[in-house]
């Protein structure tokens, strides 16, 4: 029987990005991909993310977290889900650990992210400095400037989309600026696509970005690993720096995606901030049948 079998989990959203929590620290048990997948599958555990804590690895922080994507791959980074991880070691009654502040220090494959409750439900994460180095977002090939990189859809001289800000934030990112709404471009049919281009050897997260004015972004994702998701964290902190880079807005924004707003601030000191909102939905515990084909 699946070690996860039995194991209680919250289901939660940030801004409508479907997130599970699930609680293995005091164990050694790891998520395998077939698992994640087979959650991800059944209606009441359905996430874009599942965000699995451990128990600390660094010192003086309070978890170390895996997050998982639909497709059971992992993912670096998840800024909605990580209000959510807060909000869960915070509030929820079996994952609170007193004394725990208002405040804590997450433990994430790429490095280490503060998190600071600015209301019973909101979170301000500072999500660390943007990577911006061809070879660290990563890309295929050498882009001396990464604000705009070589990679177009559509007819070579009058492409749809082009010309991407290449970002990482813990995870890959491509910003395409368009002027039109996002909503007007089939995202669907051409995120699959540029996720797996060759030009992202870990593939990517794709954005639309369309800058209404300084202050204001309206954006759509495309999540590599989960597909059209209503909120992405990470790719509005992307789709900030990459528009700040090129002076299409100040360094600070909200953020507009389907699912609501985010406030999203790139710091003197490089690092950028993520403010949003947390939603528990239920919470459940996983059947052991779920993981039958999974074994
Ligand atoms: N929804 C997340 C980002 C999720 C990770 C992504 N799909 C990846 O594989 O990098 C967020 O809120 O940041």
């Amino acid at each position: 029987m699946s070690p996860l079998a039995h194991r209680r989990f919250l289901k939660m959203n940030g801004l409508g990005n479907e997130i599970v929590v699930l609680d293995l620290r005091g164990s050694d048990v790891r998520v395998q991909p077939a698992e994640a997948r087979a959650i991800a599958a059944d209606p009441a555990s359905r996430f874009d993310q599942m965000m699995v804590l451990h128990d600390p690895v660094t010192p003086g922080t309070d978890a170390f977290v895996r997050i998982y994507n639909t497709d059971g791959s992992e993912a670096g980074a998840c800024g909605n889900g990580t209000r959510c991880v807060a909000w869960a070691m915070l509030d929820d009654p079996a994952m609170a650990r007193p004394p725990l502040g208002e405040n804590l220090l997450l433990e994430t494959r790429p490095g280490l992210l503060a998190v600071v409750r600015v209301s019973p439900v909101d979170f301000t994460v500072d999500m660390g400095r943007p990577r911006l180095r061809w070879d660290e977002i990563p890309l295929a090939e050498p882009f001396p400037d990464t604000r705009r990189i070589e990679l177009q859809v559509g007819p070579i001289d009058d492409p749809v989309l082009h010309s991407p800000g290449a970002v990482s934030m813990g995870n890959p990112h491509a910003v395409f600026f368009v002027e039109r709404d996002p909503d007007s471009y089939d995202l669907a049919r051409v995120g699959p696509l540029l996720e797996c281009h060759p030009i992202f050897p870990d593939r990517a997260n794709i954005s639309l970005a369309r800058v209404l004015d300084r202050g204001h972004i309206r954006l759509k994702v495309w999540e590599r690993g989960a597909g059209l998701t209503r909120a992405c964290g990470t790719a509005a902190c992307a789709a900030l720096v990459a528009a700040a880079r090129l002076r299409l807005t100040d360094r600070e924004a909200t953020v507009t995606l389907p699912g609501g707003d985010l406030r999203i601030v790139w710091g003197e000191d490089d690092h950028v901030r993520m403010t949003g909102p947390t939603e528990l939905e239920h919470e459940g515990t996983f059947a052991p049948s779920l993981f039958e084909a999974a074994a």
